[in-house]
């Protein structure tokens, strides 16, 4: 694919869109079908995936057109059940390409193991200990995986904290070592808890302390990816409302994040609205990003919006995100999945530092996307009209008869199940 721009898309069958993906990822009929249509996730692999397996569960996967991030068209897989999610991605990136896309960056792929220690005699002496033999700490962490050594990885620096220190009591003391470990293109849980708990015997005779948890930490904030935007005020023009007028509604829905948590949770929910969908279809651990990203929320003291939206000199919206983002490309489910490996090779992504870029762009695109309608019309309007297919099969239509009851709950603005009900019964009669 050479664009991400694929007008009419969504008007297209979904036998359509297939044929044209197929085509351009020059695989054979038979390949499309096997992989990814008969069961993209066959029994038999996910039963070796989890415990107790008793099937596989299906999520929507569609496509977040429109994205030209650092100059790169991305066409986007998004994994959801939520409506509306998709069409508004694809909305604000469309917005975005006509003033020059999406501009990011990220930082190294460092991510942190813990080893809590307790019960030392003298935790300032343990500490000392613990920062002299940093070197030989390092490199038997390094020695516990030398294939992510030999991919340019591995363990780097460390440092170490006392918590409770002004506790009365030793007993709640502890030191805490942190290991910062490059994992390349793997999320790296597996890499850190492997290195840390090769080192924990270590880090007993040095310290004189027991090692009790040896895991990585979730709040990932050394590994960040940053998205930014900047939209000159006529691009967002809708209806009656003048491009400058959804600029300032921005500007105050984000203050409004910033200084309350009643809305900065939904405000950030509807960035992750974003960020999931893309984390899942990718084979990546959805609940290791979210931890990471709401903590990063509240770095500062008290929780507040994982974006911010200004007016530049000239009077355009600047729109930025930066957030933990611990994915890979490797590891995990990415390579076990047939619509995991679909999805990175859709977007032609070669490394987890490009992936979460992606990812930060996605959910900075959401974030105007929820912001321009709530600052505007509402989100009933353009959200429930999206919504109104999954009413109408809540309420029993089938076929052909979605879209029609579909309709007939826009047309007399009642999207709910009671009045899909009335109508499914009128129309069966
Ligand atoms: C839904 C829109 C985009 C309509 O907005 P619109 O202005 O009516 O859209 P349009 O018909 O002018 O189309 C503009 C572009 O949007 C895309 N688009 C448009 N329609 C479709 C479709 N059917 N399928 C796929 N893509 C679609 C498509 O790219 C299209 O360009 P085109 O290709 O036509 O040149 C807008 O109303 C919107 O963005 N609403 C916000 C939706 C949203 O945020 N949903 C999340 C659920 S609510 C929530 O959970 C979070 C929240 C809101 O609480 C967060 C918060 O409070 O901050
Ligand atoms: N708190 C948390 O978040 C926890 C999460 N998990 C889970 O851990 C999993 C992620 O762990 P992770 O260690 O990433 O995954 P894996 O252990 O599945 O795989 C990573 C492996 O991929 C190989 N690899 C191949 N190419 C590369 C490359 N370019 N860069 C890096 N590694 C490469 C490496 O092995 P080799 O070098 O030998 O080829 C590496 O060890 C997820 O499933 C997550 O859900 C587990 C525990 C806790």
């Amino acid at each position: 694919m050479n664009s991400s721009r694929i007008p009419g898309f969504y008007n297209m069958s979904v036998e359509q869109r297939r044929e044209l993906l197929k085509d351009n990822f020059h695989l054979s009929p038979e390949e499309w079908n096997d992989l990814y249509v008969k069961e993209p996730l066959s029994t038999a692999t996910a039963d070796k995936m989890i415990e107790n397996v008793i099937g596989t569960f299906q999520l929507p996967l569609g496509l977040g057109l429109n994205f030209l991030i650092n100059g790169k068209e991305y066409i986007v897989p998004m994994a959801v059940e939520e409506a509306s999610i998709i069409a508004s991605a694809s909305h604000i990136a469309k917005i975005v390409r006509s003033a020059g896309g999406f501009q990011t960056e990220a930082t190294e792929r460092v991510m942190i193991g813990q080893i809590q220690v307790i019960g030392c005699s003298d935790f300032q002496a343990a500490k000392q200990a613990l920062l002299e033999a940093k070197d030989s700490l390092i490199q038997a962490a390094n020695a516990a995986y030398p294939s992510i050594v030999a991919r340019g990885g591995g363990a780097q620096d460390m440092d170490v904290r006392i918590l409770n220190e002004e506790a009365d009591s030793t007993y709640n003391q502890m030191l805490v070592m942190h290991m910062y470990i490059n994992t390349c293109d793997a999320m790296g849980a597996n890499i850190i808890n492997t290195m840390v708990e090769s080192i924990a015997p270590i880090v007993e005779e040095i310290t004189g302390g027991k090692v009790y948890l040896r895991i990585l930490s979730n709040y990932a904030d050394e590994c960040l990816a940053r998205a930014h935007c900047v939209i000159p005020p006529a691009l967002l023009a809708t209806g009656e409302f003048s491009g400058e007028e959804v600029r300032d509604g921005v500007i105050h829905a984000f203050e409004f994040a910033s200084s309350d948590p009643y809305r900065a949770v939904t405000h950030n929910k509807g960035i992750m609205n974003g960020i999931d969908p893309v984390v899942i279809a990718t084979g990546n651990d959805w609940r290791a990003v979210e931890a990471g990203a709401h903590a990063y929320a509240a770095r500062n003291g008290s929780y507040g919006s994982m974006t911010t939206w200004s007016k530049d000199e000239a009077g355009n919206l600047v729109g930025e995100i930066e957030l933990p983002m611990a994915i890979g490309t490797v590891g995990g489910a990415t390579r076990v999945h047939p619509l995991a490996k679909l999805s990175l090779s859709m977007m032609h992504i070669e490394s987890a530092k490009e992936l979460a870029q992606v990812i930060v762009a996605v959910g900075l695109a959401q974030n105007l996307g929820a912001l321009k309608a709530l600052a505007t019309d509402g989100i009933q309007k353009g959200h429930m009209a999206l919504h109104s297919r999954s009413v109408a099969i809540a309420a029993g239509a089938t076929g052909e008869m979605v879209d029609i009851i579909a309709e007939q709950l826009i047309e007399q603005k009642e999207i709910r199940v009671g009045k899909a009900k009335e109508l499914v019964e009128q129309y069966t009669k």
